[in-house]
């Protein structure tokens, strides 16, 4: 597997990281625009959130799938029996969230934005014709001031033992959407699964980004690009008593865009929320 780590800065960073993204449905960016203190700084202040009892006040909606969503609710990833062992906020520019973490979430929120649009043109300039041809509108035109681009603010709290046997802290699943933008966590765990099934713990050192094809850009690309299983599994030793806090922005095309002959992308995600038992 080539996952090598991508220098955004270099001179052939598209066409490697457009590779990247073919062969694995990952890529690895360092040196890329977005402000490592203003993660830092997010980090800090969600694991504060998620150590108060104010996060009960933001109880998630479950029409709109804004705000917190408690463990005890979490993701049971497609195909499993076992729920996550996370708790996790859902963001969104019109949502609910706690006034004092707005503007660094908007701002982070807008950066990611921003470097995805760039990353998309990537894709779409350096794909084969008849993959691009596939494309119903630009890449990057579809993920255009929409709405439904999501930021999870996600919380794995420390292994205390009393977890579901077998459960991890995000089970085996590919993403829904068209593309993930994930800033390295504060701590390891991330893998994606191999070809021959193995798992392979994913690069990248805090600063790092990482990005991911979702379902629906493989849908698009009629499966050019490969949206890749991953998962995160539990520490071990010292670091069972570490918490973990991750901040993937999924990119979401507008409601009525057309993914493929199949599917507009609303169609596309009311079918998989529903099979996620959280709608
Ligand atoms: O926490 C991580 O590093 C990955 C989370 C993830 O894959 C997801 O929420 O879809
Ligand atoms: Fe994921």
């Amino acid at each position: 597997m080539m996952l090598s780590v991508v220098d955004y800065t270099a001179e052939n960073a598209a066409l490697e990281f457009v590779t990247s993204l073919h062969e694995t449905g990952f890529g690895v960016l360092k040196n890329h625009p977005i402000q490592k203190e203003l993660l830092e700084s997010i980090y800090k202040n969600w694991a504060g959130f998620f150590a108060s009892d104010e996060k009960f006040d933001y109880q998630f909606n479950v029409e709109t799938q804004d705000g917190f969503f408690p463990i005890t609710v979490s993701e049971t990833a497609k195909g499993n029996s076992l729920k996550d062992i996370k708790e996790y906020f859902h963001y969104y520019p019109w949502g609910q969230v706690p006034a004092e973490l707005k503007q660094e979430l908007a701002d982070y929120y807008q950066q990611a934005n921003t470097l995805a649009a760039t990353l998309l043109d990537w894709v779409e300039k350096h794909s084969p014709a008849d993959v691009s041809a596939k494309f119903s509108i630009a890449l990057s035109e579809m993920i255009a001031q929409s709405e439904r681009t999501l930021l999870r603010i996600l919380h794995y709290p420390p292994i205390t033992g009393d977890e579901e046997l077998g459960a991890i802290r995000a089970a085996a699943h590919g993403d829904i959407n068209l593309l993930t933008i994930l800033p390295a966590a504060n701590a390891s765990g991330l893998q994606v699964q191999l070809k021959d099934g193995t798992w392979y713990d994913v690069p990248g050192d805090f600063g790092c980004l990482i990005v991911n094809i979702g379902d629906m850009l493989q849908e698009a690309s009629g499966g050019y690009y490969p949206s890749t299983i991953h998962r995160v599994i539990n520490p071990e030793g010292q670091d069972k008593t570490k918490s973990r806090i991750s901040l993937p922005l999924f990119l979401h095309p507008n409601a009525d865009v057309v993914l493929s002959e199949r599917y507009t992308a609303d169609e596309y995600l009311q079918e998989r929320l529903r099979e996620l038992g959280v709608k």
